[in-house]
């Protein structure tokens, strides 16, 4: 939904709706005053079908991730630090472009995945930089940004970006536009705190926000972290882009949007 102070909210659709399958989602999202989603994988399904679903829902796709394998396997959270799945790494990205396309999605996610014990970690280091070039070079000449996240050690242990100052360093390693920031609260607050401060620090290579509050990942609201304050510091700092609400609903998705009147009071979903 696009807001009058620039604040824009986009409905995840693997984390919020779950209360109907996935493909009723879209218009959930819409009924509930969302003009855009994101989630996770887009890949069960061609890109034929997710473009009609997003097109009968009136809704913009803005985010998805790369892909990843199956849970609990090496590469569940992503193969771009694994310095032996460099042809799995280039597939999964060609891949994610081609959905982008078909889903005129600016963004795509690329996981980093979870540095294997026995593989020190500057060689992980060398290679996730050098998979992240390849994969922004293509990914521009598609007319996509990637982005890379932060994902706190509790959620994802051993996960190869676990601070902003970690994957802003890759975003400016890489140099160019072709990679930024996917700044998600949620974790930072897990990892490190200091939310506003990293998020005006990384303002200029910020992409994308997610939230969900600490404890609990819920509603924003719903835990420690000081939301009016948030939100007026993005407005403030002229936040453009999206703000995915990628938190886990206490209850019905739809009883639990009261958050965004009481912090955003240019919603009008
Ligand atoms: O878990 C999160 O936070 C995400 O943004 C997922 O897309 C996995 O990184
Ligand atoms: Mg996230």
């Amino acid at each position: 939904m696009t807001t009058d102070h620039g604040l824009r909210f986009c409905a995840n659709l693997g984390r919020l709706f779950g209360e109907v399958p996935f493909e009723e989602r879209f218009d959930a999202a819409a009924e509930a005053g969302f003009s855009a989603v994101e989630y996770a994988s887009p890949y069960g399904r061609s890109p034929v079908e997710l473009r009609r679903r997003l097109k009968d829902a009136g809704l913009r796709q803005v985010l998805f991730n790369s892909p990843v394998g199956a849970p609990g396997t090496p590469t569940a959270a992503g193969t771009a630090c694994l310095p032996d799945r460099v042809g799995e790494f280039r597939d999964g990205i060609t891949r994610a472009l081609d959905y982008a396309v078909e889903l005129e999605c600016p963004l795509v996610h690329l996981r980093a995945g979870v540095r294997p014990a026995d593989v020190p970690r500057d060689t992980a280091f060398s290679r996730y930089v050098a998979n992240v070039a390849w994969a922004g070079q293509l990914a521009a000449g598609a007319g996509v940004r990637l982005v890379i996240e932060a994902v706190n050690a509790r959620d994802i242990p051993g996960y190869f970006l676990q601070t902003q100052e970690q994957a802003a360093g890759v975003v400016a390693a890489v140099g160019g536009d072709q990679v930024g920031l996917l700044f998600d609260i949620y974790h930072c607050q897990m990892s490190q705190g200091d939310v506003s401060t990293r998020l005006e620090e990384f303002l200029p290579s910020i992409a994308h926000i997610q939230v969900a509050d600490v404890p609990g990942r819920a509603e924003p609201g719903s835990g420690e972290i000081a939301w009016d304050f948030v939100f007026d510091r993005l407005r403030a700092l002229g936040y453009p882009g999206w703000i995915g609400c990628e938190y886990r609903p206490a209850n019905a998705t739809a009883d639990g949007l009261g958050w965004l009147t009481r912090y955003a009071p240019e919603w009008n979903g």
